[in-house]
């Protein structure tokens, strides 16, 4: 699969071509292309620094590509069209020092909704993310997470077309961010795009159609989960002997201690063929346990111990 161009459609929502954006001397992307083609969940993923806020920024015209073009649905962005898009960014925050609904309401306001419209979409909204109770409250009494809650359902009250998300269920227990999973699927069922930033492996799995991994600014995998998964995953297969299994061409080796060894076979290769071979080589073997390379697997592949993203 080749990066970039592997599929591309003729009207996508976002199309970004030949992206560069350099910091004074120091460039942190460079010549990235993708698309985000309409309708879709895409998982826009990386590790820390890898580019990702930078992209988005170029994407909403907070920052002045240096290279290349960015487009919202065939031009740059610009305010005339900001009602169509909803925007969660990474660092989150709300007048604090007003109530709850007052805040929703206000921006429901600026988003177009009238009075009673936005009124009765935040106290529904409030009802479904489970803090109908804090209507009245004001925003600084409220918790770090049901301040995101308030957040979110700011940025997807009016129903935008494109919905750029960032790390939205960031520091969320797993209940509220299975809740937080399903608010994001019916914004998807009710037509939205999505593009969505995060480093849960589970939700990209539940959630994302296409997926891009940026590393050091540039795309290093992109395509459906299963492309990816194709491109990069296989099978790991751990393995309990008496006897020390031997190298081969069929197989690599990925670690090894006595009477333990744990190879990776790629996706095409019938893992019976494997225990079949140790066997009539002699070999005792005491267990032979194939499992599938997670989407994790392959993000740590990826990135290794090169957790800040730059080649
Ligand atoms: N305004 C800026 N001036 C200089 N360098 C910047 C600026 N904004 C971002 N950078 C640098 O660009 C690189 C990419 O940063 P960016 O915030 O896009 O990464 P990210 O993938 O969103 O990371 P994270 O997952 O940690 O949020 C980093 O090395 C960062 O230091």
């Amino acid at each position: 699969m080749s990066i970039a161009a592997s599929s591309t459609t003729s009207n996508p929502l976002v199309r970004v071509e030949h992206f560069g954006m350099s910091f004074g001397r120091t460039e942190v992307i460079q010549d990235l292309s993708f698309e985000i083609r309409r309708g879709e969940t895409f998982g826009f993923l990386g590790s820390n620094g890898s580019g990702k806020t930078t992209t988005i920024r170029a994407l909403l015209g907070i920052y002045q590509p240096t290279r290349g073009l960015l487009h919202i649905d065939g031009r740059e962005f610009s305010p005339d069209n900001g009602d169509r898009l909803g925007y969660l960014p990474e660092e989150r925050g709300l007048y604090q020092k007003e109530s709850v609904v007052d805040v929703m309401m206000y921006f429901g306001r600026l988003k177009g909704l009238g009075h009673a419209a936005s009124r009765k979409w935040s106290l529904d909204y409030l009802e479904r993310v489970g803090i109908a109770d804090k209507a009245a409250a004001r925003i600084d009494k409220l918790s770090q997470g049901q301040q995101q809650k308030v957040q979110l359902g700011v940025t997807i009250m009016n129903g935008p077309e494109l919905l750029i998300l960032d790390e939205p269920t960031k520091g969320f227990d797993p209940v509220n961010r299975r809740l937080l999973m399903e608010i994001i699927e019916d914004q998807k069922r009710a037509g939205a795009t999505v593009m969505m930033v995060t480093h849960q492996m589970e939700e990209v799995e539940r959630l994302c159609d296409r997926i891009l991994l940026l590393k050091g600014g540039k795309a290093r995998a992109y395509g459906t989960v299963d492309e990816v998964r194709a491109e990069f995953g296989g099978t790991r297969i751990h393995i309990d002997t008496d006897g020390t299994v031997p190298t081969s061409d069929a197989y690599r080796i990925v670690a090894t201690s006595p009477g333990r060894t744990e190879l990776e076979v790629g996706n095409d290769v019938d893992t019976s063929t494997i225990l079949s071979s140790l066997v009539s080589a002699g070999i005792a073997v005491r267990s032979f346990t194939p499992t599938l390379k997670s989407l994790d697997d392959i993000f740590i592949e990826i990135y290794g111990a090169d957790a800040t993203g730059v080649e």
